[in-house]
Parts: structure tokens; C-alpha cells; sequence
């Protein structure tokens, strides 16, 4: 039935309703009475006899059956007023709890909303308005002051200053020239753009997040699967103690009473109402959440894994010093430079910025390309075998390092330099050393971390030893591992987990992806535009600020409090409610008007997540003191 008809009946029970209150006040006629109460309880009634009979045929006890049960029972033995005022509230409520539910997904709603609907896209030469999932791949589109930018795509003209807020949750303004990338969903607070479409409709960032989000919010939470399957034992368990009842106290009417008060209504929605509201706060914030279960396990960890480069530091490298041994600089750096062009790592970016910026002309391509992973590239250039990397990479190809360079390396690094070993095939031509600041924010949200519960704090990095225990040291971080190969990042993660241990491992997704789907939380940061990151974390941080992962956690723990507290409100009802009724306090229809408050409070404690904030309360407030066992103090040695 659809909610329009039900309200409809429900409109019609009420005013029933009014008419046999006038009746019974005016003392007009008890026939008439009667009659006006059987034609409501029947009339409100309907809508609940569907839903019960549609369930049954699926072998299912519903809440529907109970009060089904319980209103034809009130009419057998003439207590009209009550099945009258049983199949009201019942509808009522169901009202009440669909209007306020919509309020816990307003988040979403909201999110739907900055969808852009328009977008004027040049083809052949001339301008044209049309709708924003009618721009294909490639399209030339224009964008103006606020304009929604309706793709996803690169700049190839103009300036602008864009908000976006949908993408990453946070509003501030953000600079847009040639050869930037911008986001479907995003305001052009001012300027203008011409951008060449890459994803369009379904394929947009956008569409992506409000997919996953929908999703996420259906995705249920462990302890919401508990209470389904606890529900399908509690009903039929209900209507076996009622007849019990019925058979000690020979009281019909109170097996009835008993029967609906019992329902437990507001125990099924507790935990989805709140996982509901958790996920979409996420959301707004720029942070996606993938499903209830996730929640509960953010909530839970005491462990944290964190990449380095990227991750705790900018990943943005620049050269901080080039050295060569018997070659000039400039020629190292150059030789260098060709080779790194065809390299997707921010290593390889920062060598050939740097060659930019000092004006030096790239000419010449390198062939024969080489990826090593987490070790470096091998190419031929101008005919000759070149090697660029760390030692690692050096010693697989049979290079010697000379004392002088090894120290000029070592010396670096402990400055907090990568040092980039440029070799031909038999000796090293110099070294490139490459920094790349801490961020900002990355010493707060580690002691925010650890303030909030965390235990074990952790740094893996595919960089030397030298660099990574000077970040390490200035975070205060319990342990590093460096000098991994990616894969080996993942082994890492699975020896630390289990034990005790509930471990989040955070990366920017480069070169970390499968150390991030390992964990028990996987986290990626700032990927905004990166498809395979989002898809395979858990979490996903779409800003590129370490400030969301204190929110996510905030958030996880706030959800899952809520979702302890509804549970609680639902039972501690329910439990009052039938001792009032098994002392003759609580009657069917006052029993039946309590029971729905308590599900509308529930929703309504939920609806606070939607506006949550991480206060600096948490922050304030002592870490919690768990006693440790043995087990997990030796898993987070291990690891
Ligand atoms: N294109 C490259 N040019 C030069 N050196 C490279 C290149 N790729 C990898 N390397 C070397 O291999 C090391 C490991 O690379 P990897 O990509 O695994 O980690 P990373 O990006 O340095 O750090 P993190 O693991 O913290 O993200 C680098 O520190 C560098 O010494
Ligand atoms: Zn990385």
C-alpha cells in the first residue's frame, strides 16, 4: 500500500474517531458508539491486516501479526475502545517514524541536492544549455560564477576560484587554472572555466559518493543483524507467553494487552536509525563510511597503521640538493629528469619539476622502461642503460657503491633526504636528495588519536630508515618499519592483526592499496578523483586532511553510544510497559500510546547524529584505562 493511501485511512480513522468521542461526551446513542469504534478499529486497522498477512505467507511474525492478533481478540471481547485506539496509534506512529526518518537521511538529501542539473557545452563551434547527464566524454565545457560544474574533467582555459564542498565536505575555496582537475558537484564561487569532460553522469565522483552512501546506508551493522534474528525468536516467543498468560490469569484481556506491549518495534529500528544518521554526517563531512559494520569496527580499534610519504608528510618532494661524482649537476639532473618523465611517482615529479624550474629542456626520450617497485626505474637513454633509485634497486643490478657516495647518502638521509641513486650500468653519477614536509595537522591527530583510545601507533614506508625515524621521533609514533616493498606493507599489516588487536591502516592509496585492504579498517586519504582507492578502502577520506580521520573516529564512537542508547531506551520501555500491564497499570491503549513515543525517541536520538560536531570534550576527557592482556601486548610487539 502506498504511504499516500495510508495517510488517507488514516485521516478517515481519526475522524471516525472524533465523531464517536462526540458521541460518547454528548451521551448520543451507545449503539452508534460502538459502531463508530468496530468502523475505526477495521478502517486503521487495514493497512496493519496486509502487512501481516503479506509476512505470514513468508513464514514471518511481524509486529503487524501481533497487533493483529491483539485488535481482533479487543473485538471479540468488546473492548472497542481499545482495538479503536490500538490500529490509530499504530498508524500514527508508523506515521510519526516515516516522517522523522526522512530527517535522519536528510543528510543525503541535502547531499542530492548540489547534483548539478545544466551544463552549456560547445559543440561544432556553437554554445549550447542542455542537461547535465547529456554531456558526453570530451566535451568542451563552459563554466561561470555560480555555476555548478557539471563533470568531472580537466582545465584547459581560464581561472576560478570553486567550492567543493560536496567532494570533500569542507568549504573553502579553492584555486582552479590550466591542467587542474575539478569535480562534478563543485560551485564556481568566482572566475571562469573551460574544462574538457573525462567522467560524465554515473562515472562522476559525485554519483559515486551518493552511491555509496545509499549503500553504506543499507549495509547493516552486526548488531542490527542480532536484532532481526532476534526479533524472528522474541515474537513467536511473545505469543507462546501470552497464551501462557492467558491460561494462568484466565484474563483475556491482559494476554492481549500483553501481546502488543511486547512488540519490540522499537528495538528492530534502534540500530539502523543510528547507523543511518552516522553515515550520513560522514558523508556531508567528506568522509564515506561503507556500511554499518565498518562503524562498529572504527569504534573499536586500538591500533593505527599509517603510510609515510603522502600520508603524514604533504607528498608533495621537492630536490633539496643534487650531487654528482664526476659528472656537472646540471648534466645529472638532466640525464635524470628524461628518464623520470614517464614515471608516475612523486619521486620521479619532483626531479622533473625541479629540471623544469631550472629552465632545462627535456629532449630526449627514454626507451626500454623499467618499473621497479618501491625500488626505482631502469631505462635506456641516448643508448645507455640508466638507473635511478634506491639501493635496494642498485644492488639488484650488480652496481657498487663507492665508501665516498655511500657516505655522501647515508649523510642525507639522516638529514631527513630520500637520496636517489642516479647509476649508470657499473657505478653511481651522483645522487638527487629529495625532502618532503610533515603536514600540518599530523602531530595533533596523533595525540588526538591517542587521547581517544588509540594504543599502538605505527608508520610503514618504502623510504630509507633515516628519514623515516626522524618523522617518526618528531610524531612521537611507537614503531616504523621502513624500506618495505608494497607487498610487503600488507605482510606487515596481517602479522600485526588479530590477538586483541583491531587495526586501521591509513594511505593515500599510491603505493599502499594492498596494505589497505588487509586491515581490519582500510582508510584512504584525499583520493578524490582515485577509483581503485575508493573502492577498496572501507573508509574513505576524500579531503586531503588528516583532520577528517579524527571526525570518522569521533563519529564512529558517537554512532555506536547512540546505537547502545536506543537499544537501551527500547528494552527499558518494554520492560516497564509489561510489568505496568502485569499489575493492571498499563492498559492496551495507554500501553500502546508509550510504546510508539519510545520508537519516535528513538529516532530522535538518532536525528542528534545528524548534526554531530567533534567537540574538544573527547579530547579533554581521560583515555579510557583498559587492562591490556598478554595476548595483545605481545601481538603489538610483534608487528
Ligand atoms: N620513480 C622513482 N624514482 C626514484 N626512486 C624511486 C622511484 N620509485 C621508487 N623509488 C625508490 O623506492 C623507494 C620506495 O618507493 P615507494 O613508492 O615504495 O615508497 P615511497 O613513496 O618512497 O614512500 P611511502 O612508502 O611512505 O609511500 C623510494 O623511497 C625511492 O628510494
Ligand atoms: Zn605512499
Amino acid at each position: 500500500m502506498k504511504a499516500k493511501q495510508v495517510n488517507r485511512i488514516m485521516y478517515a480513522a481519526g475522524i471516525l474517531l472524533l465523531a464517536a468521542l462526540a458521541t460518547y461526551v454528548f451521551k448520543w446513542n451507545s449503539l452508534l458508539l460502538d459502531a463508530l469504534l468496530i468502523t475505526a478499529s477495521i478502517v486503521a486497522g487495514v493497512p496493519t491486516f496486509i502487512k501481516a498477512w503479506k509476512a505470514s505467507r513468508l513464514k514471518m511474525f511481524s509486529i503487524e501479526l501481533l497487533v493483529t492478533i491483539a485488535v481482533i481478540g479487543a473485538l471479540i471481547i468488546g473492548e472497542y475502545v481499545e482495538s479503536a485506539a490500538v490500529t490509530f496509534l499504530f498508524l500514527f506512529g508508523a506515521f510519526l517514524e516515516g516522517r522523522s526518518l526522512e530527517k535522519a537521511r536528510a543528510s543525503l538529501k541535502s547531499l542530492m541536492e548540489m547534483a548539478p542539473l545544466e551544463a552549456t557545452v560547445v559543440r561544432n563551434g556553437l554554445r549550447s544549455l542542455i542537461m547535465a547527464d547529456e554531456v558526453v566524454e570530451n566535451d568542451l565545457v563552459l563554466i561561470q560564477t555560480g555555476e555548478k560544474i557539471p563533470i568531472d574533467g580537466w582545465v584547459i582555459s581560464g581561472s576560478a576560484s570553486v567550492n567543493e564542498a560536496a567532494i570533500t565536505g569542507e568549504s573553502i575555496p579553492i584555486s582552479k587554472v590550466m591542467d587542474d582537475q575539478v569535480f562534478s558537484g563543485s560551485i564556481l564561487d568566482s572566475g571562469y572555466l573551460e574544462v574538457i569532460a573525462e567522467h560524465v553522469g554515473e562515472d562522476t565522483t559525485f554519483a559515486k559518493i551518493i552511491e555509496l552512501v545509499e549503500e553504506a546506508q543499507e549495509g547493516k551493522a552486526k548488531t542490527q543483524r542480532f536484532l532481526e534474528k532476534f526479533a524472528t525468536i522474541y515474537t513467536p516467543g511473545i505469543m507462546v507467553l501470552s497464551v501462557l498468560v492467558w491460561m494462568i490469569t484466565q484474563d483475556v484481556h491482559l494476554a492481549l494487552t500483553f501481546l502488543v506491549i511486547a512488540c519490540p518495534g522499537a528495538l528492530v529500528i534502534s540500530a539502523p536509525v543510528s547507523i543511518v544518521a552516522g553515515i550520513g554526517n560522514a558523508a556531508r563531512n567528506g568522509i564515506l563510511i561503507k556500511g554499518g559494520e565498518v562503524m562498529e569496527n572504527l569504534a573499536k580499534l586500538n591500533a593505527f597503521v599509517f603510510d609515510k610519504t603522502g600520508t603524514l608528510t604533504k607528498g608533495k618532494p621537492e630536490v633539496t640538493a643534487i650531487k654528482g661524482f664526476g659528472i656537472p649537476e646540471e648534466d645529472l639532473l638532466l640525464m635524470a629528469a628524461e628518464a623520470e618523465v614517464i614515471s608516475e611517482h612523486h619521486l620521479g615529479r619532483a626531479i622533473v619539476k625541479e629540471a623544469e624550474r631550472n629552465g632545462l629542456k627535456l629532449l630526449n626520450k627514454p626507451t626500454e622502461v623499467n618499473v621497479l617497485k618501491g625500488r626505482g626505474i631502469e631505462v635506456n637513454l641516448n643508448g645507455k642503460a640508466l638507473y635511478i633509485g634506491n639501493r635496494k634497486g642498485l644492488s639488484g643490478n650488480g652496481i657498487h657503491i663507492e665508501t665516498e657516495v655511500e657516505s655522501y647518502a647515508l649523510q642525507q638521509e639522516k638529514a631527513g633526504n630520500t637520496a636517489v641513486f642516479i647509476a649508470d650500468d657499473q657505478k653511481v653519477l651522483g645522487i638527487i636528495s629529495i625532502a618532503d614536509a610533515i603536514r600540518e595537522k599530523a602531530k595533533e591527530t596523533i595525540d588526538n588519536l591517542r587521547a581517544s583510545g588509540i594504543k599502538h601507533l605505527v608508520m610503514l614506508t618504502g623510504d630509507n630508515k633515516h628519514t623515516a625515524s626522524i618523522v617518526g621521533e618528531q610524531l612521537g609514533l611507537d614503531r616504523i618499519y621502513a624500506e618495505l616493498l608494497p607487498e610487503d606493507k600488507a605482510l606487515k599489516v596481517k602479522s600485526c592483526m588479530g590477538k586483541g588487536i583491531k587495526l586501521a591502516m591509513l594511505g593515500d592509496g599510491v603505493n599502499d592499496a594492498p596494505a589497505i585492504a588487509s586491515a581490519d579498517v582500510g582508510i584512504a586519504m584525499g583520493v578524490a578523483g582515485t577509483d581503485i582507492a575508493m573502492e577498496t578502502a572501507d573508509v574513505v577520506l576524500m579531503a586531503d586532511n588528516l583532520d577528517k580521520l579524527t571526525h570518522a573516529l569521533k563519529l564512529s564512537k558517537a554512532t555506536v553510544r547512540n546505537m547502545k542508547q536506543n537499544m537501551f531506551i527500547a528494552v527499558g520501555t518494554v520492560a516497564l510497559l509489561l510489568a505496568g500491564v502485569l499489575t493492571k497499570n498499563v492498559n492496551l491503549a495507554s500501553g500502546m500510546l508509550i510504546h510508539e513515543l519510545s520508537v519516535l525517541l528513538v529516532i530522535l536520538n538518532a536525528i542528534r547524529l545528524v548534526r554531530f560536531k567533534p567537540s574538544s570534550r573527547f579530547k579533554r576527557s581521560a583515555p579510557p584505562k583498559e587492562e591490556y592482556a598478554f595476548e595483545t601486548i605481545k601481538a603489538a610487539q610483534e608487528c
